[in-house]
């Protein structure tokens, strides 16, 4: 279906002429001759996309942009001006308008900011859509998944949160683990209780028994008050112990005495402390390896398993990607008060192929460096780290064997174009200075020379030859 595009402009020249070459285009277009037929063609025909001259002598471009904000938000106006009204269309451009043209007309440029236009509308369609899947998620949670594996993990985590069962959470780093862990407790019957985390890999081996089961008063040198160990903290609701495998023996023989008998003594305390915490636990070590390596008991290992969640990596549920990109861009607009919209099409391809080694972190850093470098609403590629960006070869150099026919060597130059273009041929023709009708002979030329070769028994050519240009 092609794209729709309504002209406006007071000038019969001018808007004809430019209607005549937005159809070679391939663009279905309306013409109207002032803002009131323009809006009124605008609300009846729905159009993709609208250029409209700026000064005109009723109901100017201005007005006419005004009034389609209300009716048409998502509609991209681009503003055709002259050289003493660029202030309005500043103006104007703070009102929303999608670009403005300075006239005389560079009509490369036009091509160009037309498709921009279009590839914005796409995108912010799609936002949309990621935002009404984003209020239908998980609620009640943070956690944001849609695509098969994580309805798998909602599943298992709406089965175990109602119960009192211990949790092992497996999965690499920056999975969500936490995240999990947090989702089991408040979909749990203690989500108004306490949620304590603590990560075990971050707490030197001596310090650890002070942290889990607190200390009386004169316990040690320094120790000049009681303090709550987090088995305390957490009475009643959740303990969230992350990188369990990097608890010192000693200290698994001690948690696991409490999670059977539900009591404990502070360090140098003589009184048993009762608490009632439910444990949820995360590895991204192999723990059984760890048994089998002498690191970790196995009867703790057996008290823990009761029930395993394992988070795949996101290079595993790349469905997932733009939706937790949106997820995060409206988080961060929260926070700075920015108003960025989403990403444009050729970024989330760059970031739904990259392999995400640092998972879900990872990508949440992305999309907080991006929403710190961007100054428009849409997050492009070149807000993404370079080292992510596929390389795009921008200027290939076409590499022709000296000694060729001349002819030949034009043959390989426009196929390449051609190819460079993505087989547009309005755009190839444009970009070698010739009309689209030469291009359209020398393609048909070159497909039936192909023809004849293949006619006589003999290969129709390579990837990016004669046959390839026939096919186009
Ligand atoms: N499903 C999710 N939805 C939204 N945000 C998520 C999700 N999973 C993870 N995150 C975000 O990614 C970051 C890393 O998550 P988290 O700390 O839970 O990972 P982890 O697996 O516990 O990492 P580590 O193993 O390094 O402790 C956090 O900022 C978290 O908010």
């Amino acid at each position: 279906m092609n794209y729709r595009l309504l002209i406006v402009d007071d000038e019969n020249d001018s808007r004809e002429a430019l209607a005549e070459l937005a159809q070679r285009w391939g663009y279905d277009v309306q013409t109207a001759s002032d803002g009131t037929e323009a809006l009124r063609r605008a609300i009846e025909w729905h159009p993709d996309v609208i250029l409209t001259d700026l000064v005109m002598p009723n109901m100017d471009g201005l007005w006419l942009l005004r009034a389609l904000r209300a009716e048409l938000p998502d509609c991209p106006v681009v503003l055709l001006t002259g050289r003493g009204t660029i202030q309005t269309a500043v103006q104007a451009i703070k009102e929303g308008a999608y670009e403005f043209i300075e006239k005389p007309l560079e009509v490369s440029r036009l091509r160009i900011v037309l498709d921009r236009a279009l590839e914005k509308k796409e995108t912010m369609r799609e936002v949309q859509l990621l935002r009404r899947r984003l209020a239908a998620l998980a609620p009640g949670t943070d956690m944001i998944g849609s695509g098969p594996a994580m309805q798998r993990v909602f599943e298992l985590v709406k089965k175990v949160s109602p119960s009192n069962a211990s949790v092992v959470i497996g999965g690499e780093s920056g999975t969500g683990k936490e995240v999990l862990a947090r989702a089991v407790h408040s979909l749990s019957p203690r989500k108004d209780k306490p949620f304590v985390a603590l990560n075990c890999s971050a707490i030197p081996a001596t310090l650890i028994e002070s942290e889990l089961f607190g200390y009386e008063r004169g316990a040690f040198t320094g120790a000049d008050q009681r303090r709550l160990g987090n088995f305390e903290l957490a009475h009643g609701g959740t303990l969230f112990l992350d990188e369990v495998g990097e608890l010192p023996l000693e200290m698994q023989g001690k948690f696991l005495r409490v999670l059977e008998e539900r009591k404990f003594r502070r360090l140098g305390g003589k009184a048993e402390v009762e608490v009632d915490v439910r444990v949820i636990c995360a590895s991204n070590r192999d723990l059984k390896d760890e048994i089998r390596k002498g690191r970790f008991r196995e009867d703790l290992y057996f008290r823990l398993h009761v029930f395993t969640i394992v988070l795949p990596p996101l290079r595993e549920r790349r469905e997932d990607i733009p939706i937790l990109v949106q997820h995060f861009i409206e988080k961060f607009n929260g926070e700075t008060g920015k108003h960025v919209q989403g990403v444009s099409a050729q970024a989330m391809e760059t970031l739904q192929s990259y392999a995400w080694p640092g998972n879900i972190r990872e990508l949440r850093n992305t999309v907080e460096r991006a929403m710190i470098l961007v100054d428009h609403d849409l997050i492009g590629e070149e807000h993404l780290p370079p080292d992510m960006r596929p390389s795009r070869p921008e200027a290939a150099a076409l590499r022709v064997p000296v000694g060729i026919p001349l002819r030949d060597v034009e043959k390989e130059y426009i196929l390449a174009s051609l190819q460079r273009n993505g087989g547009n041929k309005a755009r190839t023709a444009e970009v070698l200075g010739i009309s689209e009708k030469t291009l359209y002979n020398k393609l048909n030329r070159y497909a039936a020379s192909a023809r004849d070769r293949a006619g006589e028994g003999s290969e129709p050519g390579d990837g990016h030859g004669a046959a390839a240009g026939a096919k186009l």
